[in-house]
């Protein structure tokens, strides 16, 4: 299997889920699994630690407006269309999914064109640029969210759910806060803005942090590794307080998880995905920096139901981001309520799913 995702974590952790599953239920060992990503890409960091066998092709993004970049764009599309079929016709693959990212637009396609049996995998509740092309050239579109199945051509949807979700459903609290020297036995509430952490949300934290320091909850905050330093220079003069941790980007997710009792952060799918999946209640404030700021539409399903509570950036500072945490921290019967509306969004079996897609495809 080749699999091919990247830009940032919301696309590379489903795939890394996807892959562990695969690999516990014995259909493929380590060797027969390759991932495809850029350089540039989160990938290259989190996929080698994994170790699972990576490669890159270079990709760049398209313009939204047209321009002369975009004419680079294209010759270096189709160089990296090139590139890829190389790869594929190397490592002759059952199966290719892609996850998203333009990098995941190059690889698909070309083992497409090679007639290689292809699925896509789109989290979102609106489809990204990329899945929405691929669209036409694979053989499946698995999605998360019924609500995009419109989006794409409609013999070609299945409705697999996140596999992330069902690698941390399996999860149990296990003390894993002790290593950040947090008290598991405290309330504690994640802060932190999706996988590449968010400036707005990372100063609504520094101007709460004080305050934060005088409660009785716990607050865990990552900030994302490129806005760490700048983090720790602006918390240079506050007097942090035991019970609030901050730390450039916590690497096992899925074990900490559960252990926390709520979360502040934005709306990405695959956080929307491990949040549902453990039923963990949530203030989100959705990035207004994505197509067709799909995010509002991935919170506002949970909103809906009473699952979370949605603050838009334009009001966030760190007054509205303390009276938010103040509230949902000191109701215990609340957080309770909306964990139970998220849990019955969550698809805990969604690696199941899809791997029943696969091997449809390939039997
Ligand atoms: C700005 C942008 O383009 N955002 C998109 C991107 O978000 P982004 O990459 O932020 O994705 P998500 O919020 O969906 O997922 C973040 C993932 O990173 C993990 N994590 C995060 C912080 C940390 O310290 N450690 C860690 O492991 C989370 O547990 C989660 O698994 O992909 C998502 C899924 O397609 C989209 O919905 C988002 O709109």
């Amino acid at each position: 299997m080749i699999v091919s995702g990247g830009g940032t974590g919301g696309h590379i952790y489903p795939a890394l889920a996807l892959i562990e599953e695969l690999k516990k239920r014995g259909i493929a060992k380590n060797n027969e699994i390759l991932y495809v990503g850029t350089k540039k890409g989160l990938e290259s960091r989190i996929v080698p630690d994994q170790g699972i066998h990576f490669t890159t092709i270079k990709v760049q993004g398209f313009k939204r407006s047209l321009s002369l970049e975009n004419f680079k764009t294209i010759s270096e599309f189709i160089q990296s269309v090139q590139r890829s079929k190389k790869i594929v016709k190397k490592f002759k693959p059952d199966v290719v999914i892609g996850t998203g990212g333009y990098v995941s637009g190059a690889v698909v396609f070309a083992a497409a064109r090679l007639h290689i049996p292809t699925i896509v995998h789109e989290q979102n509740s609106v489809a990204g640029v990329t899945n929405k092309f691929l669209s036409h050239f694979a053989n499946k579109v698995a999605i998360a969210f019924p609500s995009v199945a419109d989006e794409f051509p409609h013999k070609k949807v299945v409705m697999t759910g996140n596999p992330r979700a069902q690698q941390v459903a399996g999860m149990k609290p296990n003390d894993r806060l002790s290593e950040f020297g947090l008290d598991a036995t405290i309330p504690t509430l994640l802060i932190f803005g999706g996988s590449r952490g968010a400036e707005k949300i990372n100063q609504a934290f520094v101007e709460a942090a004080p305050a934060f320091s005088k409660r009785t909850y716990q607050v865990l905050f990552a900030s994302g590794q490129v806005h760490y330093d700048a983090i720790q220079k602006q918390l240079a003069d506050v007097q942090l307080g035991k019970n609030v941790v901050a730390v450039p980007y916590i690497q096992d997710m899925p074990e900490i998880l559960p252990d926390v009792a709520a979360i502040v952060g934005r709306a990405g799918a695959t956080s929307l995905a491990e949040i549902t999946a453990l039923g963990i209640p949530s203030i989100l404030i959705p990035s207004p920096y994505v197509t067709h700021n799909h995010q509002v539409k991935n919170a506002q399903s949970l909103v809906d139901v009473g699952a979370a509570k949605m603050i838009t950036e334009d009001k966030l500072d760190g007054a509205s981001l303390l009276a938010a945490a103040d509230e949902l921290m000191s109701d215990a019967d609340a957080r309770q309520q909306m964990a139970t509306a998220a849990k019955q969004l969550g698809v805990p079996d969604a690696s199941d799913q899809l791997i029943a897609v696969m091997q449809e495809l390939t039997d």
